[in-house]
């Protein structure tokens, strides 16, 4: 079975999005190829299964046709366009690099077809968010290809320019992040109040994890959810009015996303 997908770079996201094609069946072992000087753990599990393993480019089949790019931007300036000058001319490019602009990736990848996307790591168990952003111009039996190899991960939305995927890179690529420092700031408020390390650390973790859980299972907002919780003068009132008050979490969060905006954009220069 001549291998037909090709994954550049099997860390922590590209070995994510790997877990999600073999969980679901999308593409079988024997049909991917692994370009990495060190994979990581899915990636191994994935070669353990029959999927090809390189470290030089110059071992790319030929019978290649999708690639999925997921390397460090930095490591693209070094590496992309030796990859260009290997591929097959035919091949379909999707690329997860944060900040790093069509226009970079045609300089290497020049007349093959090159889509973004934006992926985040909960696609390792089918529970992820990707954006994907292509030009119009681009076929739509192409655009569903791309789209596939991130719906084994979750779900896939559309945006209508690349400079939205510095944006969705601020909220959603990088979001996974801000969540798990929630746990770790509600775990550090309850060691704070007293409580033993190991109570501190289960009550933060199942807080968030079943919050997600019954906001995923409940057809209210996020706001309803919230409203549910608070006894009028109560306890989780007394706590809100810190969290939401002059310098509460919105503002917070609303400079965590610049902040994140402006690094896409910046790596994109
Ligand atoms: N980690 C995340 O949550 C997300 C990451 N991304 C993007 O995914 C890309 C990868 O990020 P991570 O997976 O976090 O990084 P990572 O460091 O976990 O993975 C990068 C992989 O590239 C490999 N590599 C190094 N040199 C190589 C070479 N010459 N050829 C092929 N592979 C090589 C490394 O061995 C490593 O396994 C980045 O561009 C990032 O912007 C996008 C969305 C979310
Ligand atoms: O931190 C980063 O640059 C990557 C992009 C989104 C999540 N991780």
């Amino acid at each position: 079975m001549a291998a037909t997908h090709l994954l550049i770079g099997a860390g922590k996201m590209g070995g994510a999005l790997l877990s999600g094609w073999l969980d679901s069946g999308l593409i079988p072992p024997r049909k991917i190829v692994i370009l990495d000087p060190a994979p990581g753990p899915q990636a191994v599990y994935a070669i353990e299964r029959g999927a090809k393993h390189i470290t030089d480019p110059a071992d790319i089949p030929r019978s290649v046709r999708v690639v999925l790019l997921a390397v460090k931007p930095q490591l693209f300036e070094k590496i992309g366009e030796p990859l260009g000058a290997v591929l097959s001319p035919t091949a379909l490019i999707v690329s997860i690099l944060a900040g790093t602009s069509l226009q970079k990736l045609d300089q290497a990848f020049g007349g093959r077809v090159v889509i973004r996307a934006m992926p985040n790591t909960p696609a390792a168990i089918g529970a992820g968010i990707s954006a994907i952003y292509v030009d119009p111009n681009i076929a739509p039996e192409t655009i569903l290809i791309a789209e596939n190899l991130l719906k084994s991960g979750g779900e896939v939305v559309r945006v209508d320019s690349e400079a939205a995927l510095n944006a969705v890179t601020a909220v959603s690529g990088s979001g996974p992040a801000y969540v798990f420092h929630l746990v770790e700031a509600l775990e550090a408020g309850a060691k704070d109040l007293g409580l033993p390390a190991d109570v501190a650390a289960k009550l933060a973790r199942e807080t968030v994890i079943g919050s997600a859980k019954l906001l995923d299972a409940s057809d209210e907002s996020p706001a309803t959810l919230r409203k549910n919780v608070t006894s009028p003068n109560g306890t989780t009132q007394a706590a809100l009015d810190v969290l939401m008050g002059e310098m509460g979490l919105s503002k917070l969060i609303i400079a965590v996303v610049r902040a994140a905006f402006a690094r896409a954009k910046q790596l994109a220069e």
